[in-house]
């Protein structure tokens, strides 16, 4: 279906043609923007609410810099969309987060008013002052280097990072505050707490009025006396503000807060911008999911709600006859409720993702054991580090993806000193949808090189309830398990818990000639795959490993005994993976079978669904069953 913009919007192609227009013409345009987004993401899916909230600040952002050249980094990316449709790509909009479309996040080789590539969060400010700095050293005085920031990404350690070095650097840049008190779930912290009290600005606003009181009186004194006054006030601001606001007092002018919908207000205040040197802020109250009423209500639930009916605000869910394979990350979040009922040294930790790894469960049965700690995935790791040290088991759950960010953490604070974390890493292997910054490719590799760490992979639903069962047991030492994105196979899933040994795999069907070798929940394609060679009379054996660390010593003895052709499955990167991890045992002890193994190779995969991306890469259905195929010499399918 053509989807057909407003005719103003119909008329922009680029920036160039957005500043064409009189600046009274721009509350038009941001109704037929927020109405496009609207109209596209409501039959082609991506993130809602925060491209919403944005829509004014995009057009005035726009409209008043001089973009490409002036330089807009977005944090995270998850709400450019006006940003993509206003620069070029309104025609492919529909396109978005499909397999070979668009992205759903600004990246540079898409465009060039995408600066910078971003997908995780809380990285504008550094790399927009990069670019300042850049600028200054090139002679480029008048370039302008603008980030745009939310209250929650404003949460991640590296936007601190950023303004403790932006506020000495003598560069131009211009930080937006996108403050709508919302993450995913609700913000969370000290500092969203300290951003609503400098909206109430409570201490200047009473020094101010007390000022003009004093003016009221002076004001007989003649007609300069205004004037003065005003100066005086200035002072007073400046002092006041140094050492009551934190962003002044990281030399950062601190402008706000003001309405975020306001387009003409926008625009004035930021051509004032322009022309004011150095590192400056501009906080902006706004409202995620702006102009979409169930979407302001329950912003968490419309940050990415997937197809909908724009009209009646139905989104859409797969209607099924039969019971369906719950999420696995429901299973990890009921489940570490019923654990931590059964055992009182169990906390939860999340940073930032309550609803997306189901922590939410937790955190509403036991509020003072589960914690959402902002965009923090250092701190998350860390925090739990400093738990483990007092006898309790955190089970620290951070997406493979975002696990990248707490990585020295992991080797630092947690297994060199062998302390007992229990990592689950939820959305391992393809993402999917959200494309290469969200794949967690790499996780296998990262965690099996670290001394102490054990690495584990469920099948289903059953072997994630046990390995956290088993993980939570005293003096386990750090602990991994990997699960991917979306549901597992079993609609009973409510097992009994049982203890697994630690590093042993499980026999799924003895066979001839071929061995194949899974980990994780791709063990359940080399099922199918079994069950589809059958009818052809040929019979692989299939071992789901469980652990690529430590690895089933006695199962590969007996496999490479038996087999001379072994093909390895893993939802990961081929470098250093699970399937280099059973490389390694081959030679360490001296066999010499046939390995293949079916992975994520070392190239960067875009977006598109998991099973296309699997496809892509090697190791979806269709291409274990040919691996085996060919191993054995017998036609491949086509
Ligand atoms: C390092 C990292 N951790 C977690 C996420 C997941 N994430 C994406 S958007 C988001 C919330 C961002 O909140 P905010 O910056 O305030 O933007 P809003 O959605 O409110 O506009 C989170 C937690 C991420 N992208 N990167
Ligand atoms: C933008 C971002 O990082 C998140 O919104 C991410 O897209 C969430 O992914 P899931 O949908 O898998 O929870
Ligand atoms: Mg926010």
């Amino acid at each position: 279906m053509i989807i057909k913009p407003g005719e103003l919007l119909a008329s922009i192609n680029s920036p160039a043609d957005l500043r064409k227009l009189k600046p009274e013409q721009l509350l038009q345009v941001s109704q037929e923007l927020r109405q496009y987004i609207i109209d596209v993401v409501s039959i082609h899916g991506g993130h809602f609410g925060a491209s919403l909230g944005v829509v004014e600040i995009t057009t005035a952002l726009h409209y008043v810099f001089n973009t490409p050249y002036d330089q807009l980094v977005w944090d995270v990316g998850h709400q450019a969309y006006g940003h993509k449709i206003l620069t070029e790509r309104r025609d492919v909009f529909h396109t978005n987060r499909k397999h070979g479309g668009i992205s759903g996040f600004p990246k540079r080789k898409e465009s060039e008013y995408d600066t910078f590539g971003v997908g995780h969060s809380s990285t504008s400010i550094s790399a927009a002052l990069g670019m300042a700095v850049a600028s200054k050293y090139k002679g480029e005085d008048q370039r302008q280097h603008i980030a745009v920031i939310g209250d929650g990404a404003m949460t991640g350690g590296m936007a601190f990072e950023a303004l403790n070095h932006g506020g000495v650097a003598n560069a131009n840049l211009l930080v937006v505050l996108n403050d709508n008190c919302m993450s995913i779930d609700p913000n969370v912290g000290a500092l969203k707490e300290y951003l609503t009290d400098i909206t109430t600005s409570r201490t200047y606003n009473k020094m101010r009025d007390e000022i003009w009181k004093i003016l009221g009186k002076i004001s007989k004194f003649g007609p300069d006396a205004r004037a003065i006054v005003s100066k005086i006030e200035s002072g007073v601001k400046a002092a006041i503000l140094k050492q009551s606001n934190l962003f002044e007092g990281l030399n950062f002018r601190y402008f706000g807060p003001i309405d975020g919908h306001d387009i003409n207000h926008l625009v004035s205040v930021m051509e004032d911008l322009k022309h004011i040197p150095g590192p400056k802020i501009l906080h902006c109250l706004t409202t995620k999911g702006k102009g979409f009423a169930l979407a302001e209500k329950d912003q968490t639930k419309w940050h990415a709600p997937g197809l909908f009916d724009k009209i009646t605000g139905e989104i859409y869910k797969k209607e099924y006859d039969t019971p369906q394979p719950p999420k696995y990350q429901d299973v990890f979040g009921h489940t570490m409720v019923e654990l931590a009922e059964q055992n009182p040294k169990i906390m939860g930790v999340t940073p930032a993702m309550p609803s997306g790894c189901s922590l939410n469960i937790m955190m509403k049965a036991m509020p003072d054991r589960a914690f959402d700690v902002g965009i923090a995935e250092q701190h998350a790791v860390t925090f739990s580090a400093g738990l483990a040290t007092q006898g309790l088991v955190p089970f620290c759950n951070i997406y493979s993806t975002f696990m990248q960010r707490g990585y020295d953490q992991v080797v630092h604070d947690v297994c060199l000193q062998n302390l007992n974390v229990v990592f689950c890493l939820d959305r391992a292997g393809f993402a999917g949808a959200d494309g290469p910054t969200h794949h967690g490719a790499y996780d296998i590799a990262y965690m099996r090189c670290i001394p102490n760490m054990v690495v584990a992979a469920p099948m289903n639903e059953q072997e994630l309830r046990n390995m956290m069962y088993t993980a939570s047991q005293e003096d386990m030492g750090p602990f991994t398990i990997r699960y991917p994105r979306g549901e597992g196979v079993m609609p009973k899933w409510r097992t009994p818990l049982e203890l697994q040994q630690v590093g042993k795999g499980r026999t799924v069907q003895e066979g001839e000639e071929v061995a194949i070798l899974t980990f994780g929940h791709v063990g359940n394609y080399a099922v199918d795959v079994c069950q589809k060679l059958a009818h052809d009379g040929i019979t692989p054996g299939h071992y789901d490993m469980r652990y690529a660390k430590p690895l089933d010593a006695e199962l590969l003895h007996h496999i490479f005994s038996k087999y001379d052709k072994v093909v390895t499955v893993e939802d990961g990167c081929l470098q250093g993976g699970f399937g280099s991890a059973v490389l390694e045992f081959m030679v360490d002890n001296g066999y010499t079978s046939q390995v293949k193994r079916l992975g994520i190779p070392d190239a960067i995969f875009e977006h598109g669904s998991q099973l296309e991306l699997q496809h892509e890469a090697g190791f979806a259905p269709i291409d274990i069953e040919n691996t085996v195929r060919e191993l054995i010499g017998v036609a491949v399918k086509v």
